[in-house]
């Protein structure tokens, strides 16, 4: 957490492109802001094993801090963006139930975050515990104001994210080459490759306005920098042909 001010310093800033800093408590708060960031994201659990390991403190406690974070955000007008992690599944303590993922990202919608993100973070979700899982989260929460954030460890990823968009959901996380996880589920892939996502979704007809090329040159530059190997498939193809 302690960098997020060295990457906001290190970023150039586009207009029309959102910067979202993870903020679990106040003190990043104030940093993130200090920093710049003009959206900041509250990121909870729906397993307690996994809050405890991810921000140190019960799902309750997280909830009380994030309160805090979401009510100084709106008194400086800046947007709160909610995550729940583990929405399909806990690397402690495997299944989680649709029924408790709701519970939590109502509360975060309704402390006033904007957007609630489900991540499948360990990647164990298939398109029939998403439609579940949604089926769920929707009596509560209109699909507008939820997003789907897949990783893809066990190449489910694309599957679960057409069972979303099929069900209404249209906003998507992703990751250029599939880059990232989290430290605290030990295993666990990235998330799905932006690449594969616009792939998918230019083959569907629906227009992102994000140039795929331009996200594989980036994906390229990235796993280069980092000495990384890209875990989208239509880069591997393409690079490869
Ligand atoms: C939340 C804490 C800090 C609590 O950690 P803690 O130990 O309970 O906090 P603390 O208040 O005792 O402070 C410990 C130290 O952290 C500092 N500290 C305290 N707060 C902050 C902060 N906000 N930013 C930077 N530094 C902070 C604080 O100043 C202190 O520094 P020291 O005095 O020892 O030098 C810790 O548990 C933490 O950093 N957790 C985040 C770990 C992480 O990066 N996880 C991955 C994020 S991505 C994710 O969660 C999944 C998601 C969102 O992508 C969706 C999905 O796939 O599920």
């Amino acid at each position: 957490m302690a960098d997020h001010t060295e990457v906001m310093k290190g970023i150039r800033q586009y207009p029309g492109i959102r910067y979202p800093v993870l903020t679990p408590n106040l003190q990043g708060f104030h940093r993130a802001v200090a920093a710049g960031a003009t959206e900041i994201s509250v990121f909870g659990a729906a397993s307690e094993s996994f809050s405890k390991k991810n921000i140190n403190c019960s799902i309750e406690e997280s909830m009380e801090r994030f309160e805090e974070v979401v009510k100084s955000a709106r008194h400086m007008n800046i947007p709160a963006r909610g995550y729940v992690s583990c929405a399909l599944g806990c690397p402690c303590e495997g299944s989680v139930t649709p029924q408790k993922v709701t519970e939590v990202s109502k509360r975060l919608y309704g402390m006033g975050c904007y957007e609630i993100s489900l991540g499948d973070t360990i990647g164990v979700g298939t398109p029939g515990s998403m439609k579940k899982l949604l089926e769920s989260v929707m009596k509560e929460i209109p699909p507008r104001a939820l997003a789907v954030h897949c990783h893809d460890t066990y190449g489910q990823a694309l599957a679960n994210i057409l069972t979303a968009l099929q069900m209404g959901i249209n906003v998507v996380d992703s990751a250029v080459s599939g880059l990232g996880g989290c430290p605290y589920a030990k295993g666990a892939s990235g998330n799905v490759a932006t690449e594969d996502l616009i792939y998918m979704l230019n083959g569907l007809g629906l227009n992102t306005g994000v140039n795929l090329y331009k996200v594989m040159e980036a994906g390229d530059f990235i796993c280069k920098a980092v000495n990384k190997t890209t875990n989208s498939k239509v880069a591997q193809a393409s690079f490869s042909a």
